[in-house]
């Protein structure tokens, strides 16, 4: 269990992370989502005793990381799969790690083989590693004391699309024999798959909160494109039916139109009109989707905070 509670951190005058509060329970994978800069780094910090809060509180297991005994046995922390010494071999690495946390060394050749790097990966030297081989061994080395909580901050960076579905499938079990998972990304995609809880941040603060069926729920909406994209206009305002937004066309067709009504609704003013319908779905995502695409598209840079109503996330 991982209770964060009104975590803050200022440097100097800029707050970077604000009245940040969570919590990611036993036997679940909490996705920990925002742009870059957006200070999921330095919350992570803050909960591992890396980096001093300036207020609130973070706990794991109950109590502050730097209060663990043998910390490691606990929690398996990635933060920064660079930091590893480029002149040990991967094998040396988890001997040592397993000599520090008082494991037995065979766990270390169990861990390269979990994380697919036993044979002759296993004796190369860190230093030659790729950066998804280097995110292999530090998800190795976080697993190594068989912790029941894990923090792992941007650990599919460098894998490949295998590696990625590798990593989800090891997280999704480790959180179904009752491990809690905090995982940090930039890209909502990539922890969708395995998160059942969504924290958001940006701007330092928590944008949106809450579990991921909720989150991504279908917005109601539906997505509809026309052989003759003024004439279904017409057809969806002579219905009543709200157009909120249009969508640029794409691949040859025309522009197309998201429309607060379902798909029978939309269907049905298009046939009353003989428009000929070329595509019509329900509209992606919710508000999550919406407010991601604020985030990661429309925003450069960590100052700024969404204008997307918060509470309407929570
Ligand atoms: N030691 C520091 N001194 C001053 N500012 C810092 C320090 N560390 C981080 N920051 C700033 O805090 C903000 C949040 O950074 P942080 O690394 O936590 O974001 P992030 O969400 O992890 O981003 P990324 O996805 O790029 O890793 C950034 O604007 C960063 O420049």
């Amino acid at each position: 269990m991982i209770e964060v509670e009104r975590l803050t951190k200022r440097y100097g005058p800029a707050t970077v992370v604000e009245d940040v509060s969570f919590v990611c329970r036993p036997g679940t994978v909490t996705g920990f989502l925002g742009p870059n800069g957006a200070g999921k780094s330095t919350t992570m910090r803050m909960l591992c005793g890396l980096t001093p809060a300036t207020s609130g509180t973070a706990t794991v297991l109950g109590v502050p990381f730097t209060s663990l005994p043998n910390p490691g046995r606990h929690v398996g922390v990635l933060l920064d799969a660079s930091a590893q010494h480029a002149g040990r071999t991967g094998r040396e690495t988890l001997a040592l790690t397993a000599r520090i946390l008082g494991v037995p060394a065979a766990r270390a050749d169990e861990m390269l083989d979990t994380v697919g790097l036993a044979g002759k990966a296993a004796g190369r030297r860190v230093g030659d590693y790729s950066l998804g081989m280097r995110q292999r061994l530090g998800i190795a080395q976080a697993l190594i004391g068989d912790p029941s909580v894990l923090v792992l901050d941007e650990p599919a960076n460098g894998l490949d699309p295998e590696g990625i579905y590798w990593m989800r499938t090891l997280l999704r079990d480790f959180a179904d024999r009752g491990g809690a998972v905090l995982l940090s990304s930039h890209l909502l995609h990539e922890v969708e798959a395995v998160a059942d809880t969504l924290v958001v941040i940006a701007g330092g603060r928590v944008v949106a909160s809450g579990t991921k069926s909720k989150l991504l729920a279908p917005s109601g909406r539906t997505f509809v494109r026309a052989l003759d994209p003024a004439a279904l206009y017409s057809a969806l305002v002579g219905a009543g039916l709200p157009v909120v937004r249009r969508e640029p066309p794409a691949d040859g067709g025309g522009e197309a139109f998201v429309v607060e009504a379902q798909g029978e609704a939309v269907g049905r003013a298009a046939a009353a009109s003989g428009v000929v319908l070329l595509e019509l779905r329900q509209a992606s995502g919710g508000g999550l989707e919406e407010l991601f695409l604020t985030l990661t598209g429309r925003q450069t840079g960590p100052a700024t905070t969404p204008s997307v109503p918060q509470e309407a996330l929570r």
